[in-house]
């Protein structure tokens, strides 16, 4: 089939891989397609057999590339045979490039799950293991308890790993053929292991592993990095990449520092803004002028600060500033049985275990008035990047590939190629409405939600932060609208929130949770009637975040509907000066309902812009600090992973 004669769709956003390589993957799927057929009439029993041969093939050294035919029409029958879904040939394609490394970006719904386990069963008949990294636990336990039978029909054993696994289960799930799990989890289980092998000199690590094997010392929890495919890469490589992976060193807390948590989260209140602290929104720093330093200096403290030197108390402050000014609870946080937990801005779910630096956490837990916690010192960081130039084998696929395609191409050096859609995408969306307040926008919201609900149509609400899904809610519940609502503190009830979701009438609030990877399926007459309304409340600091967010809807060829509602005291407009805000809020001309002219979305679109070219800024100046950090311990003769070994 020549690729002008084919029906691929391809969505206005993707650009296309080289002619070339496109007929290429396509005739090679009219292959894997034709040999489908003749795998109909095999038994069970001859299918597994037919694997086993497939993976002493592999292991006798034949090129995977060769086997990759047979294997991927394998996993198609074994998919058809377990889960009643047959790979489409985009699908087969789409497994291709993933083997052939870098990117592939496949639209929203498109399927990358069922086409994540070609390439994984491939590669895993070596036998060194296969990860698929997956965006959060959830969609780890739910993808492997799914794609599992797949796999093990044809004689592979699949696991996956969770935040709250002990090391030896861990090790039992990396034992398997393919194991799921989060970046953060194997990240960390990658330094834990390093920590266990204590220090090595650049190139010299494999013979420290092999002393570790048999010192009979407590044994490595991962057996390798062969082959990683990241789900939702872009989320991976580019917004968690900002973080760095660190293990804590618990530095317990001696009475005074607790005491100057504390002290600095009430000496905030008697400063004045500009004339004793300058906040910086967009930096989310702060510092105390001369005026601010004399009066710290002159305030009562307890007697327990006297052995805290001035500086330390100076940077204490500023820390409780920032705090207090750039830290939301229900936003960045919650507090959940006394304790601060960190809620991740992109995907909005509690990241456990994580906890802000340099006494930033412990500002936090002052200003909620809980338990104090151990600060946490460093003794092993990897950041995102460096840990996935570890594995042998790298490739990745996402929705929203091409919008950071540049980016991901400088950073790891691998190329982004868009597989066109199976069916054409007939995704509608309405053009945005902007009002001037919060609260005139949270009515015209409601309003909508109760036309839709006439017309029984699911609806997705996306709302910025746990407060916000909250406060949306409250507002439903005064006027008996029924609803359902998914943000952090219910992630224990994601599965059958999400489950209902698709029912007609159905109205679902969520934050981020509802994003990357949240498949949701469209119940009885649901399709006839528009499919399912996305309602973004808010735009967020990445355009591709508001793409995923509308991509649950009008997935697989369905109908489906969008629309932003977007007020001048949103969440995003909040990194301008207060001062240029108002100006602008006195200068906008609102209709009796509180709502501006169309024209307003472009002040946002810029905002956003304006943030995206910033944080990969900062993404830029932190990749380039990790690599002079790495070359210098490398001409140290240092191990770069290792800040403290025992
Ligand atoms: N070959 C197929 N045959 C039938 N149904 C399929 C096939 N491939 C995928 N689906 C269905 O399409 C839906 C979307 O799949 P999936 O959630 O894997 O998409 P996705 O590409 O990962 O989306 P997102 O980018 O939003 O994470 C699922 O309900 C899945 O069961």
């Amino acid at each position: 089939m020549s690729i002008a004669s084919h029906s691929y769709h391809w969505m206005k956003t993707g650009f296309r891989p080289a002619k070339s390589r496109l007929s290429r993957w396509n005739a090679t799927s009219g292959q894997i397609m034709k040999r489908c057929e003749s795998l109909k009439k095999m038994t069970d029993d001859k299918l597994e057999r037919y694997s086993l041969e497939l993976r002493w093939r592999a292991k006798s050294g034949e090129p995977l590339r060769k086997i990759l035919p047979e294997a991927y029409a394998l996993v198609r029958e074994s998919a058809w045979r377990t889960l009643k879904m047959e790979h489409f040939p985009v699908q087969l394609m789409g497994g291709i490039a993933l083997f052939e490394g870098g990117i592939a970006e496949m639209q929203t719904g498109e399927g990358k799950t069922l086409t994540a386990v070609l390439p994984a069963y491939l590669r895993a008949l070596m036998g060194k293991g296969c990860h698929v990294i997956t965006v959060n636990d959830y969609l780890a336990k739910r993808d492997s308890e799914i794609m599992g039978p797949v796999f093990n029909k044809l004689g592979l054993s699949v696991g996956c790993i969770t935040s709250d696994m002990e090391d030896e289960d861990r090790r039992i799930a990396y034992g398997l053929d393919v194991t799921y799990g989060t970046a953060n989890e194997m990240g960390f289980d990658f330094l834990r292991d390093r920590i266990r092998i204590g220090a090595s000199a650049p190139g010299q690590l494999e013979q420290a592993i092999t002393n570790h094997k048999n010192s009979g010392k407590e044994p490595l929890v991962q057996r390798g990095n062969y082959f990683a495919l990241i789900d939702e890469a872009d989320s991976v490589l580019i917004d968690e990449a900002r973080t760095p992976l660190i293990i804590g060193l618990i530095q317990p807390n001696d009475a005074a520092s607790v005491n100057l948590f504390r002290w600095s989260n009430r000496a905030t209140h008697q400063l004045e803004s500009e004339e004793d602290y300058v906040y910086e929104p967009k930096k989310r720093s702060s510092y105390l002028t001369d005026s601010g330093c004399r009066k710290i200096l002159l305030m009562a403290k307890p007697s327990l600060l006297d052995s805290i030197d001035t500086e330390r108390i100076y940077k204490q402050v500023e820390q409780s500033l920032v705090a207090r000014f750039g830290f939301l609870k229900d936003r960045d946080y919650v507090v959940v049985d006394d304790e601060v937990v960190i809620v991740d801005e992109s995907t909005g779910r509690m990241m456990d275990g994580r906890k802000w630096q340099d006494g930033l956490h412990q500002s936090i837990e002052a200003q909620e008035h809980v338990p104090i916690t151990a600060a946490t010192g460093q003794a092993a960081r990897i950041t995102v990047q460096s840990f996935f130039q570890n594995y042998a084998h790298l490739a990745g696929m996402t929705g929203t590939a091409a919008m950071a395609e540049k980016e991901i191409r400088k950073t790891y050096k691998v190329s982004v190629t868009s597989i066109p859609t199976h069916r054409p995408c007939i995704r509608e969306g309405s053009k945005a409405r902007v009002f001037k307040t919060m609260q005139a926008k949270r009515m015209a919201v409601v309003e909508e939600i109760e036309r839709l609900r006439l017309k029984r149509c699911p609806i997705l609400v996306g709302t910025p932060s746990v407060e916000a899904s909250e406060a949306l809610g409250d507002l439903l519940a005064m006027k008996a609208i029924p609803h359902q609502i998914l943000n952090a503190k219910y992630h224990e009830q994601e599965a059958e929130i999400v489950r209902k979701a698709g029912e007609p009438a159905r109205v679902t609030i969520a934050t981020n949770m509802a994003g990357r990877g949240t498949d949701i399926l469209l119940k009885d007459d649901v399709r006839e009637n528009g499919g399912l309304h996305v309602i973004a409340t808010e735009m967020h600091t990445s355009a591709r975040i508001d793409r995923q967010l509308i991509g649950r809807s009008a997935r697989q060829g369905d109908p489906g509907h969008y629309q932003f509602f977007l007020s001048l005291e949103d969440e995003l407009l909040r990194c301008l000066e207060m001062s240029q805000i108002e100006k602008l809020a006195k200068s906008a001309k609102a209709d009796k309902n509180g709502e501006l002219p169309a024209g307003w979305l472009s002040f946002f679109k810029n905002t956003q812009d304006f943030l995206e070219k910033l944080h990969r800024k900062q993404r830029r100046d932190m990749l380039k600090q990790e690599k002079n950090r790495i070359e210098m311990f490398h001409k140290m003769g240092l191990d770069p992973y290792l800040e403290w070994t025992e």
